[in-house]
């Protein structure tokens, strides 16, 4: 057995130039385009296999494009996973308030921070939102009406999305509703959280010369942070005087604030950094999830009476979500670096390897899921006698790194998707929507919707 594992430089590879190894690939004028990742890495492995080896800058990467390689991964990630850090976040982070929340640390760090949000994954908990999240709904609903123009068409509708997004997130975290769906300061915010994205995503992907002076992409995320974090900061030190004076009034009324406000593991400025990460952490990805699943629902009428006639079943609408980001994911890859030495596809790969298994190409690969193109959220109900491996589409990630956020955003889209389908029937002329990398994935177009009334 130990005969037949091979070694790392045996994983196929394509060919590597001296200092630039697989970067020439991804230059202006390469053979590939970063923003389309996820389709490069799908060429590259229709050529080398499920498994290939790259050199970007100055990192090995492993790419994965088979689900039981994901699998293994994630059994051997360890119980402090180590994600690809942010590192001009973490800089800006530690030096400003010398507190830099779960996104960009890793270790004990990442650890002490991730006990802060873990409380979101608690049904309990969440659950108390509920009847303020469908107010919020109501409101986009009411909007909706008269945002669409004369032919009841809304264009851009990921655009309005985020004002959705920031007003619904903003009942649990700031922990006051942020009447963003109308309203002028949502330009603000949206513009912020935006800028964030994009300053992240530069900082990241270009050469790390912000170490030596506030490049265009530091200064966009360093001024973005300032304006979210002046708005998060003034509210939670309300909640601050609220947790002294009636703890028992915030913690009915507002849990998420309560468990943040009285976890004796984190100061004030960790707290500040969690509300910030948790109110940024949905907003571009649920306005994206949420207007590509409207799009597939517009383009399959009778899959879209279906959901109709079963509204009042969250399984269905949750069904719907979930063959969303099966077809449209946010995050192109999940990755970590490997704790220990780990036998992945039969070859060895060293510690502290990354490993980046590309979710985006096993969720839409017929391989693992028949009729891989065309959007069906039945194969997602439990009677539906279709199993396919669990590690194939994993919109949210795996293990103690999973998205926290995840059951709470479940419940917004749920609770919108049902506010949209009760009172609009929706078309659209649009065919295939792709997506492109900025920090997460998003719409490579405008993505347009008819919003009719149910009883046009
Ligand atoms: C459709 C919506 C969303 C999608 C598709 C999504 C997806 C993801 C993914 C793929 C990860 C990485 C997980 C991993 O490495 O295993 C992640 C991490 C994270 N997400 Fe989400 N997310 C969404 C919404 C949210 C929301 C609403 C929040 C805030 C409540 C949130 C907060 C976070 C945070 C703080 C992390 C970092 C966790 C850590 O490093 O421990 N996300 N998300």
């Amino acid at each position: 057995m130990l005969n037949s594992i091979k070694s790392f430089l045996d994983i196929p590879s394509p060919m590597s130039l001296p200092l630039l190894g697989h970067t020439y690939l991804f230059l202006p004028g390469g053979k590939y385009k970063s923003e389309k990742l996820t389709e490069a890495i799908k060429d590259i492995s229709t050529k080398y296999g499920p498994i290939v080896r790259l050199k970007l800058g100055n990192t090995d990467i492993v790419v994965t494009t088979n689900a039981d390689h994901t699998e293994t991964l994630f059994r051997n990630e360890g119980i402090r996973p180590i994600r690809p850090p942010f590192p001009a976040l973490y800089h800006y982070r530690k030096k400003t308030f010398n507190s830099v929340g779960v996104v960009p640390g890793n270790g004990e760090e990442w650890y002490r921070f991730r006990g802060g949000v873990n409380p979101l994954l608690k049904t309990s908990l969440i659950n108390v939102y509920r009847e303020q999240q469908e107010d919020v709904s109501r409101s986009f609903v009411n909007y909706l009406r008269n945002a669409v123009d004369d032919n009841y068409i809304l264009y851009d509708t990921v655009e309005h999305l985020m004002n959705f997004a920031i007003e619904v997130t903003s009942l649990v975290c700031p922990g006051q509703r942020l009447r963003c769906i109308s309203d002028e300061p949502a330009e603000q915010l949206k513009s912020a959280s935006k800028d964030f994205m994009d300053g992240l995503y530069k900082t990241l992907i270009g050469p790390p010369i912000w170490k030596l002076f506030e490049t265009d992409g530091y200064k966009q995320l360093k001024c973005s942070h300032q304006i979210i974090y002046r708005t998060i900061e003034s509210y939670l030190k309300d909640f601050q005087k609220m947790y002294k004076t009636n703890p028992n009034f915030l913690k009915e009324t507002n849990p998420f604030m309560y468990t943040l406000l009285s976890n004796k593991n984190l100061s004030q400025d960790d707290c500040n950094m969690l509300a910030i990460e948790v109110f940024l952490g949905g907003i571009d990805t649920t306005a994206t999830t949420m207007a590509f699943t409207l799009h597939y629902l517009a383009q399959n009428e009778s899959v879209q009476e279906k959901v109709r006639q079963n509204l009042s079943d969250d399984s269905y609408l949750k069904a719907c979500i979930k063959e969303t980001l099966r077809l449209r994911p946010t995050a192109g890859a999940n990755s970590r670096f490997l704790p220990q030495d780990t036998v992945i596809g039969g070859y060895l790969i060293p510690k502290n390897t990354l490993v980046s298994a590309f979710s985006s190409i096993t969720s839409h690969s017929e391989e693992y899921f028949k009729n891989a193109d065309q959007y069906i959220p039945d194969r997602w109900l439990r009677n539906s006698n279709t199993a396919f491996h669990k590690f194939a589409s994993l919109p949210f990630g795996y293990g103690p790194r999973m998205c926290p956020g995840k059951r709470l955003v479940e419940n917004e889209m749920v609770i919108l998707l049902r506010e949209i389908l009760k009172n609009f029937k929706l078309e659209t002329d649009s065919a295939h929507i792709g997506m492109v990398y900025r920090m997460n994935r998003i719409a490579e177009k405008s993505i347009n919707i008819k919003f009719l009334h149910t009883n046009h």
